[in-house]
């Protein structure tokens, strides 16, 4: 697990660390960058390397890098297409240092001949959209197809949002300092970054906030004389008319995520569809549940719909049970918002918009703030879907494994909600269900989707009867 920081905190403990060093943080410049180098001394080596360094201290990074590699005798060459840094930041004297060792600069990136490019424009110091040189810098880099390094986060990249301002670096990998920031981790981010990896150039941070990838610990085994009865009881809600495909996929999600009985309430219509794609399944008549809602974990909302008969499932269910609140039923508290402390709520971007009484743009432009909004609005534990999924509590915040773009298929978020229910169901916190339940699913979507052009549930849904295989 790695610590997650705002920019403005990241900002804070240089200054912190400057105080303590003669108020210089030419120390920490030096760091980041010999931490660059030695992460990436494999790919370098006996290539042909551009530095893009941009006015800032990234720049300055970008230099130093520079004079590293020109003293491993890989050959090198800086672009500054925005200029030399001026002279009151540590980048100006890793300019000068990068000179003094020789090294060549030119103001035109095309000019290099390059096998590979590091990106050293614009780090978390990135404060408005790129426009005139830096946005054509940007668009350049990208048009040069070359395998891009990231210095700290690719150039373009809001560091807090994850939104592109407008255009952002497309790396293969990013190599950040002190700590992860939210952008990396959502949105664009992951796939702009490629493999991220990070030193904290030992400096400590009291965030708590994570970005937490690891699953399998979390994953209840069956041990010793057990009997499914300890297993706990998981109750699929939805499925009304038409509408089966969805609880089916939630409920044998369920199943093979390992929850001792699975029971599916949905439309009669349903019943024989379920069974035969799951014969351990028990199927119910969903009216049934109107007159006393069983004990156990729920899942509500997967093809429920808006009718009176989901209006009445969900005002019954919502004071009596607990688990896991997804779409349809979403859309219903929307419709209601009250707080539903104990429920996990599972929005992808349009039901979190609907929950907040906001567009999906605007979630799409924060989708850490939303998260955070959601989780103190409804008073409980919020998965924000979608690229770079965030889980919320009222407390704090993790940042999931990004899964892959091969997962947005009909039916995905029905087999997150299932997993994120059978988890419950075997007795893990809603918080650790819903972060462990998120990361397996998108583990097993990004594995898939190596060897797939499109993964569905169904794909998902055999393969979380297995001991994970973490290796791929
Ligand atoms: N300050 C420190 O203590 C350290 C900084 N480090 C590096 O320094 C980076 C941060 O450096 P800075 O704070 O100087 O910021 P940057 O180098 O990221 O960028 C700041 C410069 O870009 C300009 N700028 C911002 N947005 C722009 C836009 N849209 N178009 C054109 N110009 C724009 C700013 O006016 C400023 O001149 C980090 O990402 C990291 O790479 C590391 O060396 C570690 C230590
Ligand atoms: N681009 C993407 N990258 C990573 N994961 C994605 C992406 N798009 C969708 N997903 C994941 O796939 C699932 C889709 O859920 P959802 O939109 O609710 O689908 P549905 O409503 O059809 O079941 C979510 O878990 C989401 O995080
Ligand atoms: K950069």
């Amino acid at each position: 697990m790695g610590i997650v920081c705002t920019v403005q905190d990241v900002q804070q403990l240089e200054r912190e660390w400057a105080s303590d060093h003669d108020g210089s943080t030419w120390g920490l410049m030096v760091a980041a960058s010999q931490s660059f180098v030695a992460r990436f001394q494999a790919d370098f080596a006996g290539r042909r390397v551009l530095v893009v360094a941009g006015n800032g201290n990234n720049g300055g990074d970008g230099f130093y890098i520079a004079k590293l590699l020109l003293e491993q005798d890989v050959k090198v060459s800086v672009a500054t297409p925005l200029g030399l840094p001026p002279d009151n930041i540590d980048a100006f004297r890793a300019c000068q240092e990068y000179q003094a060792a020789g090294g060549q600069m030119d103001e035109h990136l095309e000019s290099a001949e390059a096998d590979l490019l590091v990106d050293a424009l614009f780090g978390v110091g990135l404060n408005r959209p790129l426009s005139g040189k830096a946005l054509v810098t940007v668009t350049r880099i990208n048009r040069l197809n070359l395998p891009v390094y990231a210095v700290d986060i690719p150039s373009g990249l809001h560091a807090q949002t994850g939104v592109c301002q407008p255009v952002a670096v497309h790396a293969c990998a990013t190599h950040t300092f002190i700590a992860y920031k939210p952008g990396q981790l959502t949105a664009a981010g992951p796939a702009l970054c490629g493999e991220l990896t990070l030193d904290s150039l030992g400096i400590q941070s009291t965030s708590s906030w994570r970005y937490a990838r690891a699953f399998e610990p979390c994953l209840p085994a069956r041990q010793g004389a057990t009997h499914k009865a300890e297993h706990g009881n998981l109750h699929v809600v939805g499925g009304l008319k038409n509408m089966a495909g969805a609880a089916i996929i939630t409920a044998t999600s369920a199943l093979n995520a390992g929850a001792g009985r699975v029971f599916l309430h949905c439309h009669e219509l349903g019943h024989a569809a379920a069974l035969a794609r799951a014969p351990e399944l028990m199927t119910r008549d969903v009216q049934r549940l109107l007159e006393e809602p069983p004990e156990g974990t729920y899942v509500i909302g997967p093809g429920m719909g808006m009718s009176s008969l989901a209006m009445q499932l969900w005002q019954v269910l919502l004071p009596k049970a607990k688990g896991v609140m997804d779409a349809d039923a979403l859309r219903l508290l929307a419709a209601q918002p009250v707080p539903v402390s104990g429920w996990v709520l599972t929005p992808h971007e349009s039901e979190a918009a609907a929950l907040l009484g906001v567009t999906s743009a605007d979630i799409k432009a924060d989708r850490l703030d939303s998260a955070q909004e959601l989780a103190s609005k409804y008073q409980t534990t919020v998965v924000l879907k979608g690229a770079g999924t965030i889980v919320a509590t009222t407390e704090d915040i993790r940042f999931c494994y990004a899964g892959a773009p091969e997962m947005s298929t009909p039916g995905m978020g029905d087999c997150l909600a299932g997993i994120i229910g059978s988890l419950i169901a075997q007795g893990l916190l809603p918080e650790q269900a819903a972060v462990a339940g998120v990361n397996w699913h998108a583990h097993l979507g990004a594995k898939l989707a190596r060897r797939q052009r499109i993964v569905l549930a169904s794909d998902i849904i055999p393969l979380l009867k297995q001991i994970p295989d973490l290796a791929d």
